[in-house]
């Protein structure tokens, strides 16, 4: 009805519209000049009526009532006739007015009709608008709850991803945590680890040198048992130390090896941890990178979420508006809905997209907690390796002890057998050929002289020596040094050692002697018998053993002393009367006046005195050797040790000589000087060999003093020291003379019993009282 009413309403102008228009029309078709006026019936003005009935035109409600209101007039009252005409004429115009009327009402009639079916039309149209209008408004109100159902939706999953967020910021906080705790530990793990290199350094050291002085102690054995085939008598008693030391010995190789074995384990435990550690952390680093890429991309949704979030709010605005403005096109409706649809395609990337976030950040997650639990294996296999380590150390410490037990038995049994035997020791050296001579110098390949004789062809003659210890030209500084190390190391157990070279000039003694210091094969018996001395005193310092030492260095020139260590040059070359006198104590203890005596405490002190007493050294051109030494070298190093757990003292001297040049002096072609030089040579080292067979024989007077070389070696020779002589033989069949001499006078000494070495040792008290 409302609708009806509003029609009506709405089509009550456009009537009053057309019925003006009609009228307009009326009025153009007549035109005011063609209709006649209402008084043009009068008969004054108008031309005599023309018989056809005159025509009448109305343009209105005007016309009508001007008719109506029209009066008769007569000429006078009784003018009939003119009041009938008028009247006729009055008659007329109604015919008219009434057809006028009449044709008015058909025509109102017909405009009725048109415009009640263009109002029906209008209606049906306008019904048709309303609906399709009220079904959009529902269309839209379901769009609308549907927006407000996503955007509800879109707003929990606003808040589980701001939830989920808080989650990963917190988890991130507890990930950063661990991580700090996980870095710390590392750092701490690999400190630890540091630590446990370092100590399997140092075990590796002592294993080395575990293995060093079992290497030792295996040649010292064979050379023990050597010697024991000789002591017949005492076989038995030997033989089963030596199988009772065998025996340790083996045990303690086994253990050395299962230790070795063990660390060489260990060290691949802690190689394999280390890089399972480095895997972790790098695992971790990358899942952290990974975990960090997918919080920018979470960072970069949420941005877009807000951005579309924001789009739909205003969508919502639009929305709101366009239900206000319900007239507006269709196509603006369509668009909503295009972009509704693009944003709830978006909305869907955006869930999967947060899907695959979600899913990312689980493995993430997964990942780290694998991580986290390497992390905690490394650290549960570290404690472990840790343990074996205290166990391998314990063990080593018990090893340790075995190996000193062993080592104070093998001091024992090496003293016991000097002790037995009393005589001087004699090793043989022969250096290679350095010419293209054939050689005269052949050793016994079977027999139980291998190893121990010489053989020598002069004159179509066979000449077979046997010695402690023989070495052909192969045998390196290494190996030679490996048979004396026992003996040097009695220097430091408080025993006077005196091992001095024998042999003519140009046979290897300097070589064997000292060698040369900076290049680690060609160190001779000096540099090596120093370091193996600092090394082992070093050790001993965990035994509470304490040690001071002091070298000193001369040499004898033509029986006068040079002291080799002085700064002042002058003072090496003039030794006067009263300077460089030997004197002897009541212990036994040589000094020399005036000579200087260097505190050493390392290596390297001790190897910058050898270079200056080298530069000291008198070197004079012979025919035999391009650089031979003219005098006997003397270098001397007291050893004080002190215990402080046991207080026990000891006092022991390392004498190390290489002798001058024997030679014969038609060989030497000596003249002058040189045969001055030759001949004072010759005197001492006869000295030598009176002095040594005098102890041999056990005659009362022994002529120490018939030369300084003598005199200065009296407490070394006089029978409580450890004496060994190397005699050195040139190869070539030039000097089969020269050796025979030397090898008779070595086996001379080697048949020698010059008496029983003695430790020169102490308790403290009784030194301090
Ligand atoms: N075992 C060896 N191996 C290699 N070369 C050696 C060996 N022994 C000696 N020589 C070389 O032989 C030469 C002579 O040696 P060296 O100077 O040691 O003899 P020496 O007996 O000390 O002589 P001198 O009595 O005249 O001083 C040197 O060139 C030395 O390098």
């Amino acid at each position: 009805m409302a609708t009806r009413a509003r029609a009506a309403r709405l089509a009550t102008p456009r009537l009053k519209e057309n019925d003006a228009q009609q009228g307009k029309r009326q009025r153009t078709a007549t035109g005011s000049a063609a209709r006649p006026p209402l008084s043009a019936a009068s008969p004054q003005n108008a031309p005599p009526p023309p018989p056809a009935e005159p025509a009448f035109e109305f343009a209105g409600r005007d016309d009508v009532d001007a008719l109506l209101n029209e009066k008769m007039k007569g000429k006078n009252k009784m003018d009939y006739k003119g009041k009938s005409e008028q009247m006729t004429e009055y008659i007329k115009k109604l015919r008219a007015c009434i057809k006028w009327l009449l044709e008015r009402e058909d025509a109102n009639l017909a405009e009725i009709g048109r415009l009640n079916g263009q109002l029906e039309a209008t209606e049906k149209n306008h019904a048709e608008i309303v609906a399709s209008l009220e079904s959009q408004i529902e269309e839209l109100t379901a769009i609308r709850e549907e927006l407000q159902k996503q955007y509800a939706s879109l707003e929990e999953n606003l808040k589980k991803v701001e939830a989920e967020k808080m989650d990963s910021l917190r988890s991130y906080k507890d990930e950063k945590e661990a991580r700090t705790a996980v870095e710390s530990a590392r750092n701490e793990l690999s400190d630890e680890l540091n630590k446990v290199k370092l100590e399997q350094k140092r075990l590796n050291d002592q294993i080395k040198m575990l293995q060093d002085t079992n290497k030792r102690l295996q040649e010292y054995n064979t050379s023990l048992q050597q010697y024991n085939s000789n002591l017949q008598a005492d076989a038995t008693k030997n033989a089963e130390t030596t199988a009772k030391l065998q025996k340790e010995k083996n045990t303690m190789v086994e253990t050395m090896n299962g230790l070795k074995d063990h660390a060489n384990s260990v060290k691949l435990q802690l190689d394999l941890a280390k890089s399972s550690q480095s895997e972790a952390l790098r695992q971790k680093n990358d899942l952290l990178k990974e975990v960090n890429s997918l919080r920018a991309e979470l960072q970069l949704v949420r941005e877009d979420r807000d951005h579309k979030s924001a789009e739909i709010q205003s969508l919502l605005s639009d929305l709101g508006m366009y239900k206000e403005l319900t007239g507006k096109s269709s196509t603006e409706l369509e668009n909503i809905m295009i972009r509704c649809g693009v944003l709830e395609e978006s909305c869907s990337t955006q869930s999967e997209r947060i899907r695959t976030l979600e899913i990312q950040l689980a493995s993430a997650n997964e990942k780290l907690k694998r991580s986290d639990m390497t992390t905690m294996e490394t650290m549960a296999e570290y404690e472990n390796q840790k343990r074996a380590l205290e166990d391998l150390h314990f063990r080593l410490a018990e090893a340790e002890q075995k190996i000193l037990d062993g080592e104070n038995m093998r001091k024992k049994l090496h003293n016991t057998i000097l002790e037995l035997k009393g005589n001087i020791r004699v090793f043989c050296r022969v250096r290679p050929l350095l010419s293209n001579d054939s050689g005269a110098v052949s050793y016994p390949k079977s027999g139980e002289d291998i190893g121990r004789g010489v053989e020598l062809m002069h004159n179509a003659q066979a000449y077979s020596f046997s010695f402690d210890r023989v070495f052909d030209h192969s045998a390196s500084q290494e190996e030679v040094f490996t048979e004396i190390s026992q003996l040097v190391q009695s220097a430091l157990d408080g025993y006077k050692v005196c091992i001095f070279a024998y042999g003519q000039t140009g046979s290897g003694k300097t070589h064997t002697m000292m060698g040369n210091p900076e290049i680690h094969e060609q160190k001779g018996l000096i540099p090596r018998s120093l370091e193996q001395i600092f090394e082992t005193s070093q050790c001993l310092v965990s035994q509470g053993w304490k040690y001071k030492m002091q070298a000193s260095m001369l040499e004898i020139y033509n029986e006068t002393i040079r002291d080799l260590l002085a700064t002042n040059r002058t003072s090496i070359h003039e030794g006067g009367a009263s300077k460089y006198n030997i004197k002897h104590d009541a212990n036994g203890n040589t000094s020399v006046s005036d000579l200087t005596v260097v505190d050493v405490r390392s290596i390297n002190e001790v190897s910058s005195l050898l270079k200056r007493a080298a530069q000291s050294r008198s070197v004079g051109k012979t025919q035999m050797n391009e650089e031979s030494s003219r005098s006997h070298c003397v270098f001397t190093l007291r050893i004080f040790g002190a215990n402080e757990g046991t207080d026990q003292q000891v006092q022991g001297v390392l004498n190390l000589i290489d002798l001058a040049g024997s030679e014969r002096l038609n060989k030497s072609g000596a003249t002058g000087d040189r045969l001055k030089e030759t001949q004072a040579i010759n005197k001492s080292l006869s000295c030598l060999a009176d002095v040594i067979f005098s102890i041999a024989k056990k005659e009362e007077h022994i002529p120490f003093r018939n030369s300084k070389l003598t005199y200065l070696l009296q407490p070394c020779l006089g029978g409580d020291s450890k004496t060994l002589m190397f005699v050195n033989l040139s190869p070539e069949s030039s000097s089969t003379g020269e050796s025979i001499c030397s090898l008779r006078f070595a086996a001379r000494v080697n048949s020698c019993e010059i008496g029983v070495p003695r430790r020169q040792t102490q308790m403290r008290s009784l030194s301090q009282g």
